[in-house]
């Protein structure tokens, strides 16, 4: 279980996204904005040289470099020591951006938010934000970072829509939300968003409620292959919350390794609150959130992000928690 954050804990934001998609350009953007934050930069550059480091243009932010090759083997080293050092500095910045090489698997990052408790005291991770290349994502399907980027996203800029037809762009949204029911997705040139959109949306925030696009809830638009895909589920009859646990624990135990994400909020037997609570991989955090509000529609509802998922599987045992 976390702590819940306080006032004094420091957003962080990571970036992702494959090869080329615009995350140094989204960078110079977050770092030029007059948004009013002081935004200190982690950057992670695959290999010795750190290019990314001059594309960013000159500010007042401190840039940070991780250059011991890919960012998922030395996360948990390197990335705490980095911020360690950050926090030495805290009065200097607000903010704190991660870019990931377009290469990385976002999870080790995500995950030592949740993991370290003394990261989870400082910081709060605030979003996963994901860049797309709109046009040469076709060539990227095979390899499976992109989907994976996909798959933790909060929020996703699909980028670089001048390069594509307007057809071209809603059938690749329409694959996209098959994979990730929960981000929110923009269509941007340049990485050109508004800012308020990307900082500080609190999409980790596990009081924040569950977005489920309804329009989506009862669709089977998904291929059942080896690609990303989510499952949502909503239930209205109140769930027994010790049930639900040992099937989460079992669930992930057993397929963690294909979930990439999870994310819930119950509806639970007895409980005035609601319960909420979501997972990266095995790594699964919960909490009792606030009341349920007296013209709110009690219902539980769970969101499955990953490959291979056992639909019917899942389907079955969340329902054999129902009290
Ligand atoms: N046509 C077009 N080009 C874009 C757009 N956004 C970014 N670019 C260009 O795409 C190239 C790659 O952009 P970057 O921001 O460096 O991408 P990145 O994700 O940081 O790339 P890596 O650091 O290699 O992972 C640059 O030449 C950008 O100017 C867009 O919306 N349309």
């Amino acid at each position: 279980m976390v702590a819940m954050a306080s006032n004094s804990t420091i957003p962080v934001t990571v970036l992702t996204g494959y090869l080329g998609a615009g995350k140094t350009t989204l960078l110079n953007r977050i770092l030029t904005h007059e948004h009013g934050k002081k935004v200190a930069v982690i950057v992670n550059e695959y290999g010795e040289v750190g290019i990314d480091n001059q594309l960013v243009i000159d500010a007042d932010e401190e840039i940070f470099e991780m250059n011991n090759g890919c960012i998922c083997c030395t996360v948990r080293g390197d990335l705490i020591r980095i911020i360690g050092n950050l926090m030495k500095r805290r009065h200097k910045f607000d903010h704190i951006v991660i870019e990931t090489t377009g290469l990385a698997d976002p999870a080790p990052v995500i995950q030592t938010f949740f993991v370290d408790e003394d990261m989870q005291e400082k910081l709060l991770l605030d979003a996963v934000v994901t860049v797309i290349d709109a046009k040469h994502i076709q060539q990227h399907w095979d390899a499976h970072e992109a989907e994976e980027q996909i798959a933790f996203a909060d929020i996703i800029l699909l980028n670089k829509t001048d390069l594509v037809s307007a057809e071209e762009l809603k059938e690749l949204e329409a694959k996209i939300k098959g994979m990730n029911r929960m981000a929110k997705i923009y269509h941007t040139q340049n990485s050109a968003v508004e800012m308020d959109k990307i900082l500080g949306v609190k999409a980790f925030d596990l009081s924040n409620a569950l977005e489920v696009d309804p329009e989506f809830l009862g669709e089977e638009a998904h291929e059942h292959d080896n690609s990303v895909y989510s499952i949502a589920m909503v239930e209205e009859k109140p769930i027994d919350t010790n049930k639900l646990k040992s099937w989460i624990g079992e669930v992930l135990r057993t397929q963690g390794v294909d979930i990439f994400r999870m994310k819930g909020i119950i509806n639970g037997q007895g409980m005035d609150q609601r319960l909420v609570f979501q997972g990266v991989h095995m790594i699964f955090d919960g909490t009792i959130d606030r009341p349920w509000k007296p013209e709110e529609k009690r219902r539980s509802e769970l969101v499955f992000i990953g490959r291979n998922l056992d639909e019917e599987g899942l389907r079955k045992g969340f329902l054999s928690c129902i009290a």
